[in-house]
């Protein structure tokens, strides 16, 4: 059976909850009516119950209604979660998927049993705009239900099937990237009106080069150095401003930063026991 016609639990519905609620209904793949969403504080999902999405503070009962139950709370949060709904997980039914960071497939097995299935997924917060980079890893889980999660996930963007001990180098490359990638195009902007534009014009300006940037990449399957060195004309003002950035660490402080989100992500669950 084909994931659009299974009924979808989303445990945690914060950020990234709603964002792929969302994302996968603007799909046109899903319907809302099919979708329930629970979190503590049912005020919160007003709006997405006027929607059309289920809602309710109770995961046990939402569990029990679902076929995929897509687990979207903190890594801190998991375990009474998970304790909460091992009574009403039926093995032969439900799939687990999990985005929470840092914990692994056996992490969560280990607490609801050995025979459920479970696929972690990591998207980013681009799932709202369908345009998220997830990577998915569940290589015990049958290919059926590989497939389904492949299908949710491709349409809220593209996905990519990586070994589950990648999975926190992926949370820091894709997921926390979203935020290094803002922070250069923030930077960018503050460079901008520097030199002379309203905040609000070199935003716009930055944030479409930026987008330029990367569609060169993604369009021409190019190396970046490639696309640079289309753009630095010798003894011109690209290459100066440039290695003024490289002189000032540009490269070394993205490397270091991902190195430091990859190895904090795989100490926040078990970290915290
Ligand atoms: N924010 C991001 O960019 C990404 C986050 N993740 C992971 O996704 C998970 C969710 O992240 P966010 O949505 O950003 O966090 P969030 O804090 O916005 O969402 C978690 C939600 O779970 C709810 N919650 C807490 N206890 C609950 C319970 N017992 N029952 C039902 N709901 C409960 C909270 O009220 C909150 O709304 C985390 O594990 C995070 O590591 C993964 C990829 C990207
Ligand atoms: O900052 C965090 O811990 C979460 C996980 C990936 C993105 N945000």
């Amino acid at each position: 059976m084909s994931s659009e016609k299974k009924k979808v639990a989303i445990l945690g519905g914060g950020n990234m909850g709603t964002a792929l609620a969302k994302g996968m209904v603007a799909s046109g793949k899903y319907i809302p009516a099919d979708i329930t969403l629970t979190r503590r504080n049912l005020r919160y999902l007003e709006s997405m119950e006027k929607e059309g999405f289920q809602v309710t503070t109770d995961n046990a009962e939402a569990v029990a209604g679902a076929d995929i139950i897509i687990l979207s709370i903190l890594p801190q949060q998991l375990d009474n979660v998970l304790d909460t709904i091992a009574p009403s997980i039926d093995p032969a039914r439900h799939l687990f998927v999990s985005i929470v960071t840092g914990v692994m497939v056996e992490d969560i097995v280990q607490r609801v049993g050995q025979e459920v299935q479970v696929i972690r997924a990591m998207p980013n917060t681009a799932i709202a705009i369908r345009e998220s980079m997830t990577c998915i890893a569940g290589s015990k889980a049958s290919e059926e239900n590989r497939a389904l999660v492949q299908e949710i996930f491709e349409a809220v963007g593209e996905t990519v099937e990586i070994e589950e001990e990648l999975m926190t180098s992926a949370t820091a490359l894709c997921a926390c990237g979203i935020a290094f990638f803002l922070r250069s195009i923030r930077a960018a902007t503050q460079g901008g009106t520097e030199i002379g534009f309203h905040a609000a014009d070199a935003l716009r300006m930055a944030a479409q080069t930026a987008k330029g940037a990367a569609s060169l990449l993604l369009y021409f399957q190019s190396h970046p150095e490639n696309e640079i060195d289309k753009v630095t004309s010798p003894k011109g003002c690209t290459i100066a401003g440039l290695n003024e950035m490289e002189h000032h660490g540009f490269s070394s402080a993205m490397i270091k930063g991902i190195k430091t989100s990859s190895l904090k992500a795989e100490q926040l669950y078990h970290k915290e026991k």
